[in-house]
Formats: structure tokens, C-alpha cells, sequence
């Protein structure tokens, strides 16, 4: 566990986090651009020499009140924006760099555990300005790994990538975590990457924490509906029926989607303003997706004429915006059975 209670007082704004984050799988730290992310990312790594207050990493004090512990002892690994590369040194200098200055005792990762895992041999052999910013990225995050950090910081590794580049690093990134079991604290802007990546959020707001947990629970909740409301569906990818169409398991329940490439588990976000609701199974519809879900209950949508009608479908959380006017000609109410159709082309 991340005990954080920090405060980082700077002229014009005020970092105050209370929490306890998890050490496993992937945090994701979202919010408005200013609110405090990339802050609490370099509180966190001893970079911010006025942060005061307690932070811990399972039980290693890394800060109590002013007393902090120096950077290199917190074994922390950063990846950033921009991939920094040392100019002077080869790809392979580059990728060893940290590795090198390492204490062996220390190693838990090897050069060719991650050569491997990132596919980094077809770039050893390349000169930096061959490298496209994909495999800059994933170079940047053999050298972060290469260092065994007991934690490892992202900030916006992303940004500046077009999709092909991301493309190129998103999966790897999924995999590391899961082989590697080193814990994550993502910065991103991008819910696609986040839903795909993120198995915790947290949602800051003007330097304060305004709720964090389980990334599918948490997307239903009202403090996420700046992002439009939404869920996120846990699938398998089941058949592909032909090169466009893909079918996909929900626990006994299949959905189908154009074609992407999906490898056994994956997310699915559905956006509420995409799902509708029958009370019984459509028929001669164009719409490919229906499933069968249980109501649980409503809440309130940003206009007052809609609201949004909470669903379990095969005991995974489930929104749909819907006009008041539906509800009541409906009659809809918890624990009622319902039908609700999803268009394929609606689901990422
Ligand atoms: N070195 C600094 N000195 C003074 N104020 C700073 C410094 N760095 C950032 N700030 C201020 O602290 C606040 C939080 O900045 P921070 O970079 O943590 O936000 P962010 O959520 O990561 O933003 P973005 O999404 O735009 O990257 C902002 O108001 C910013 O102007």
C-alpha cells in the first residue's frame, strides 16, 4: 500500500492528498489539466523538496513531516512524455543505463527478460534518430524497468504519439504490469487508454483527491459524468466471425464489434448515451448488441429532463441515459428484468 498525506504549498496552488493507494496492477491519476497530477507524480518520487506530511511505501517511510528520504533510495522508476534519450550513448548504452548503476543485489529484472518482453531487438541495432516515438517510449521503459523499480511513475507516456506509435506500446505496457507485478501510477488524459490500462483510478480536482477505487466502479459514479457517463464491460474475445466482426463473451452473453484486436481479456467502454432499454428482446432491429439486464437504480443526469438508469448485466455494472419520459413509460424499477440493446459501432 501508498499511504499519502501530503501537502505541497506552492504561491498559487495547494496539493493536499489524504489516501491509501494500492501497490498492484495499474492506478490511473486523472482530473483537469492543472489539478495537481503531475505535482502528486513528483511528491511522490521526492522531486517537490517543500512536500510535507507522510508518505509510505509498504512499510518504508519515504517522507514523515519534513524528513524525507532522497530519491535514488526510493528505487523508483519514471517514464515521461517526451522519451529522454542520452545523445551520446548507443540505443543499447541507452536501455543499460540504469541496469549499469543498479547494485546487483538489487536486480530483480534482466537485460534479456526485458529485451524480450518489449520485443527491444529489432531496436538495438538502430541509431536514436531511426527510432519512431513508440519505440522511443518502449526503450525509455526497458531503461525504467532495467533499474527493478519497486514503483514505476508515468506521466502522459502517451502524449505527443499518434495511434500507430501507441499502438506499438500500449499492449507492452498491460503486460509488464502483469508479469512484472511492479505497481503503476499512470498520468493520462486519454479515458480510451485509461479503460484499456487502469484496474484503479483516482480523480483529483484543485489539489484534492475527489474519490479513487476500482476503475469499474468508479466510472459510474456522478463524479466521473464530466466524462459523459459510462461503463466499463470486462469481455473475452470469443470467435471473429469474418475479417470486420468480432464476437465477444460477457459472462454467458455475447456482444459483437468491428474488428480490433483483442488477445484473450479486454474492456469494452459503453458510453450511456449508446444503450437503450426494452422491456422485451427486440426483433428486425439493425442493432447487434442486446442483453439481458437487471435494473438496480437511477440517478440523475446532467439535464434534468434524463436520468441514468443503473443496470447489471451478468453482474457487471452497466449505465444508460435515458429521458425521464422513458422511465415512467416504461415503469421501470429496481430489480426489474429489462432488455438492453448496444449498436456494435458504439462500443471501443
Ligand atoms: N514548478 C512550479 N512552480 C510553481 N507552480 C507550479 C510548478 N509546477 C506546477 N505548478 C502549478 O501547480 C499546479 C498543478 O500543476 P501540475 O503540473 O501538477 O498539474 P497537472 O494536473 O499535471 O496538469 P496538466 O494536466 O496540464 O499536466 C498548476 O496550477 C501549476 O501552474
Amino acid at each position: 500500500m501508498i499511504t499519502l498525506q501530503l501537502q505541497l504549498v506552492r504561491q498559487h496552488f495547494d496539493l493536499n492528498i489524504n489516501t491509501t493507494l494500492p501497490t498492484t496492477g495499474i492506478t490511473a491519476i486523472v482530473g483537469r489539466s492543472g489539478c495537481g497530477k503531475t505535482s502528486l507524480l513528483r511528491a511522490i518520487a521526492g522531486l517537490e523538496p517543500n512536500c510535507q506530511g507522510l508518505i509510505q511505501f509498504n512499510n518504508q517511510s519515504w517522507l514523515t513531516g519534513t524528513v524525507a528520504l532522497p530519491v535514488e533510495k526510493r528505487r523508483i522508476g519514471m517514464v515521461f512524455q517526451q522519451a529522454f534519450l542520452l545523445p551520446h550513448l548507443s540505443t543499447e548504452q541507452n536501455l543499460l543505463y540504469g541496469f549499469n548503476r543498479t547494485r546487483k543485489q538489487q536486480r530483480t529484472l534482466t537485460p534479456e527478460l526485458i529485451i524480450a518482453m518489449l520485443d527491444l531487438k529489432p531496436l538495438l541495432g538502430l541509431k536514436q534518430h531511426q527510432l519512431s516515438g513508440g519505440q522511443r517510449q518502449r526503450l525509455a521503459l526497458g531503461r525504467a524497468l532495467l533499474t527493478s523499480p519497486q514503483l514505476l511513475l508515468l506521466d502522459e507516456p502517451f502524449a505527443g504519439l499518434d495511434q500507430q506509435s501507441k499502438a506499438e506500446i500500449l499492449p507492452f505496457l498491460h503486460r509488464i504490469s502483469q508479469q512484472t507485478k511492479i505497481p503503476m501510477l499512470l498520468v493520462s488524459h486519454q479515458l480510451d487508454d485509461i479503460v484499456q490500462l487502469a484496474d484503479h483510478i483516482v480523480l483529483l480536482q484543485q489539489g484534492q483527491l475527489v474519490t479513487q477505487g476500482p476503475l469499474q466502479q468508479q466510472l459510474s459514479l456522478q463524479a466521473f459524468s464530466a466524462f459523459g457517463a459510462m461503463s466499463v464491460l470486462h469481455c473475452h474475445t470469443a470467435t471473429s466471425n469474418d475479417d470486420t466482426l468480432l464476437t465477444l463473451q460477457l459472462g454467458k452473453q455475447q456482444l459483437m464489434l468491428p474488428y480490433q484486436y483483442f488477445n484473450g481479456a479486454c474492456r469494452l467502454r459503453v458510453q450511456a448515451k449508446d444503450v437503450a432499454i426494452s422491456l422485451e428482446p427486440l426483433v428486425n432491429s439493425s442493432v447487434n448488441n442486446q442483453l439481458q439486464a437487471t435494473v438496480c437504480g437511477f440517478t440523475s443526469a446532467s439535464h434534468p429532463a434524463e436520468s441514468i438508469v443503473q443496470l447489471q448485466v451478468e453482474g457487471q455494472p452497466l449505465q444508460a441515459l435515458v429521458t425521464n419520459r422513458s422511465t415512467e413509460r416504461l415503469r421501470l424499477k429496481a430489480d426489474m428484468t429489462v432488455y438492453v440493446q448496444i449498436k456494435a459501432v458504439a462500443i471501443y
